[in-house]
């Protein structure tokens, strides 16, 4: 019984009794014993690596130990509760779900023992042996690479090894409903030992760690610190914590009767109560106030899940800590949002948003699985929900509790069971929600967070159709209008008078989009151009046709419309059409393996031409994305139409090098024109961001045109003496003795000597 505690005492104890009751410790005889005669068994050397890695780089912030632990603890409750569900035997006498902390002082123990599911010997030799986890090498070899990344390494969430931060010794008794209990033991050195427990069954179900705290870490037995710890870290756990810790009581206890006081007010212990009432003090017996130590597990955590509470009385810091000791993050998340859904189903919510994404968050398969965590009426039932989030929302972290679910069916049927399949669409509105208000109320946030996870939400664009709408409203582009990220919102808003598109360019270098042929003639006569510079924003274009019923417009790509062409321009263009005809048609035949349209151009300024993509086929910055996939996978069709999509060549007919060439050709001197078309279609193919087609050819007719330039012979070739390489070398014989082979040893040798002391006449 928890409540006896200690006898009364009349002095002021500040040591915790030795012995709580109901928890049974091994001696320091039989911990011994479990030295000499343990099965040793090595770690492996992943284990070494990062216990040393923990012991060197951790040691500022020991304290983690306890937090790790605890967690571990909790983990085990909630797969002991799990079972229990579905296995009514499973908790068998022990019913109690509970943790508790006892420190010896005299000892120098610290026990924390836990009632979960325990472990098997199996258990214990793979778990406490191993590393379980996947990347657990590269992480380690990026930690080493980085000294003293203590940030890095708190994220990585060190577990149990993180208990030889305070202890030298480390004695785990568990106790699993499949196996006899065990003993298992080591001091981090390369090796650990197990032996079956001589005293059989103390624990009942569960598992006790004894750390064997060094010399430098005895502020670790102290009440005040754990209670400080536990508050700290584990605030949120769902299980009763429990100290053994002692505290001062007072008690009124009666005063035997004593010879009359001659003056009662005086010296007068200060802890005896003064009764002044004549005729109460005849009547009541008397008493006194004493001060007593009472030795006692005492309840750290407060276990209402945060929740189950009301938003309204929960700080910030409350949602802050709670994220951080619920995902082990080790900063604060960048936003979150508590709710409770009602209606077809009702569950309470917490989402957040981590400040930094997983850098391998949108190519990860698995992980990602586990950022939700999935409660039934409180009890934690699992955070594998296969496909619970789409993946361009597998950055989010949090859980859901719900009242609805069954308890006692499986993780598998779960999955597929229909009132997760509406959670989980509930689940992403609210997220969204979530950006949304952040966009709305706090921009330099939602900066922050585009800057994160821009990419992620495009994947929602192309990915989610259901959410797309919702979606293409939280995109942010640079444009040519400012150097603040625009919405498609704004974009739309600052529109001039008839403008029918919104018009964007691709590519990879967008500091050179403003000065990109299609482009100067929209910035000169005042319209805005978006600038998609992420390679997802090929695919992205593709995804999203239109906004607010305007098309989006690849400046690029034929189709472009300014909104104010009158009949007049129409007719310009015509003219203009027919006085370059000769010249059009001569270089539609020049050009007839990338080209099926040359024309007059309306957008150009500066510059003489432009190639374009076709209405259907795809920009400069994509085509190379499509011809990188078409090396891996010649078989892609799809790919292989667009690549070999022909061109249209726009020439500006206000140019004077166009003007010239069309002279050119209007004289019958077309053929002077050859070279000088070809490296001007290539050279304004990479203007407008295609690749060069064959760089060796166009290489070859650059240089034509500068020898032309210069006056140098076109058959004139350079003169080199070309020397031919050394013979081959004789293959060395096989079948040489080794008397040979100590030979060739020796003159080698002596062949090293003479090249380190050389000749006098070679210095
Ligand atoms: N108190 C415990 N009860 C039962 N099993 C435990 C306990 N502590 C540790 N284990 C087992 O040992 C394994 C290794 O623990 P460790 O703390 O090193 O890693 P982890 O808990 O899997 O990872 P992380 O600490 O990052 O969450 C656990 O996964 C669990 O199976």
């Amino acid at each position: 019984d928890a409540s006896t505690g200690s006898a009364p005492n009349d002095s002021v104890a500040s040591e915790p009794a030795l012995k709580p009751p109901g928890v049974s410790f091994l001696t320091e005889d039989q911990e011994a014993k479990v030295r000499e005669s343990g099965q040793a068994y090595q770690f492996e050397t992943e284990v070494n690596k990062l216990m040393k890695l923990i012991i060197n780089s951790l040691y500022k912030s020991k304290e983690i130990f306890l937090r790790e632990l605890i967690s571990n603890a909790s983990d085990a409750l909630d797969k002991i509760r799990f079972a229990s569900l579905t296995d009514k035997d499973a908790l068998g006498d022990t019913v109690d779900l509970k943790i508790t902390l006892v420190a010896d002082k005299e000892r120098q123990t610290l026990t924390i023992t836990d009632t979960g599911v325990g472990m098997t010997f199996k258990d214990l030799k793979s778990n406490l042996g191993t590393i379980a986890k996947s990347g657990t090498a590269e992480f380690l070899a990026s930690v080493e690479s980085q000294k003293n990344n203590t940030n890095l390494i708190g994220q990585f969430g060190v577990g149990f090894y993180s208990a030889f931060l305070i202890a030298d010794r480390v004695t785990v008794v568990s106790k699993n409903n499949e196996d006899k209990q065990y003993i298992w033991e080591s001091t981090s050195e390369s090796d650990f030992r197990i032996i079956e427990d001589p005293r059989g069954n103390t624990l009942g179900r569960g598992t006790q760690i004894v750390l064997h705290v060094k010399k430098d870490a005895l502020e670790y037995l102290e009440q005040s610190k754990l209670r400080q710890l536990v508050q700290r870290y584990s605030e949120f756990i769902n299980f009763p914590i429990y100290l053994w810790a002692s505290k001062t009581e007072t008690e009124q206890v009666p005063v035997e009767d004593e010879p009359e006081a001659e003056t009662p007010n005086d010296d007068l212990d200060d802890d005896i109560e003064d009764v002044t009432d004549k005729e109460e003090k005849d009547t009541k017996p008397k008493t006194k106030t004493i001060t007593k130590t009472v030795t006692d597990w005492e309840l750290t955590n407060q276990q209402k899940p945060i929740w189950t509470r009301r938003p309204a009385d929960i700080t910030e810091r409350e949602y802050n800590e709670f994220y951080m000791s619920f995902t082990k993050d080790a900063v604060e998340p960048l936003a979150y949002n508590h709710f409770r859904a009602e209606g077809e189903v009702e569950f309470k919510s917490i989402l957040f948003v981590p400040k930094k994404p997983n850098p391998a968050f949108l190519q990860s398969g698995d992980d990602w699985t586990h950022n939700v965590k999935l409660f039934v009426r409180r009890v934690f039932i699992t955070d594998e929900l296969l496909g619970f989030l789409p993946r361009w929302l597998s950055f989010l972290k949090g859980l859901v509790d719900s009242d609805d679910l069954p308890l006692n069916v499986s993780r598998e049927t779960l999955q597929q069971h229909s009132i997760i399949k509406v959670i989980k669409k509930r689940v992403i509105a609210k997220a969204i929600d979530m950006f949304r208000t952040m966009a709305a109320k706090d921009e330099e946030k939602y900066i922050e967070f585009w800057g994160s996870y821009g990419n992620a939400i495009k994947l929602g664009v192309i990915e989610d159709p259901a959410n797309k709408k919702k979606l293409m409203k939280l995109l942010r582009f640079r444009s040519s209008h400012s150097e603040k990220l625009t919405s498609l919102e704004q974009y739309v808003s600052r529109m001039r008078k008839g403008q029918p598109q919104i018009y964007f360019i691709t590519g990879e270098q967008p500091d050179t989009f403003s000065t990109s042929p299609f482009v100067e003639k929209l910035i000169a006569r005042g319209y805005e151009v978006l600038y998609f510079s992420d390679p997802i924003d090929e695919y992205l274009t593709n995804a999203v046709m239109d906004f607010d019923g305007k098309k989006l417009q690849h400046v690029g790509k034929s189709g472009l419309k300014y909104g104010d062409e009158d009949e007049k321009s129409g007719e310009s263009l015509k003219e203009q059409e027919e006085k370059f005809k000769p010249l059009r048609d001569h270089l539609k035949e020049r050009l007839s393996a990338w080209v099926d349209t040359v024309r007059v151009s309306q957008q150009l300024t500066t510059s003489p031409c432009a190639v374009l993509a076709g209405e259907y086929g795809v920009s400069g910055a994509m085509e190379k994305i499509l011809q990188a996939q078409a090396i891996a996978n010649k078989d892609d069709f799809r790919a292989q139409m667009y690549l070999n999509q022909k061109k249209v060549f726009e020439i500006n007919p206000e140019h004077p090098l166009m003007i010239k060439m069309l002279e050119k050709v209007n004289a019958g001197k077309a053929s002077e024109l050859d070279d000088s078309i070809y490296v001007l279609f290539e050279s304004t193919a990479i203007a407008s961001g295609f690749a060069v087609r064959n760089p060796n050819d166009f290489a070859k007719k650059v240089e034509i045109v500068v020898r032309e330039r210069l006056g140098v012979d076109l058959k004139k070739e350079a003169q080199v003496k070309v020397v031919p390489a050394p013979a081959v070398e004789e293959p060395v014989k096989s079948t040489q003795s080794s008397d040979d082979v100590d030979a060739d040893a020796e003159a080698e040798e002596s062949a090293e000597e003479a090249e380190e002391a050389p000749e006098h006449d070679e210095l």
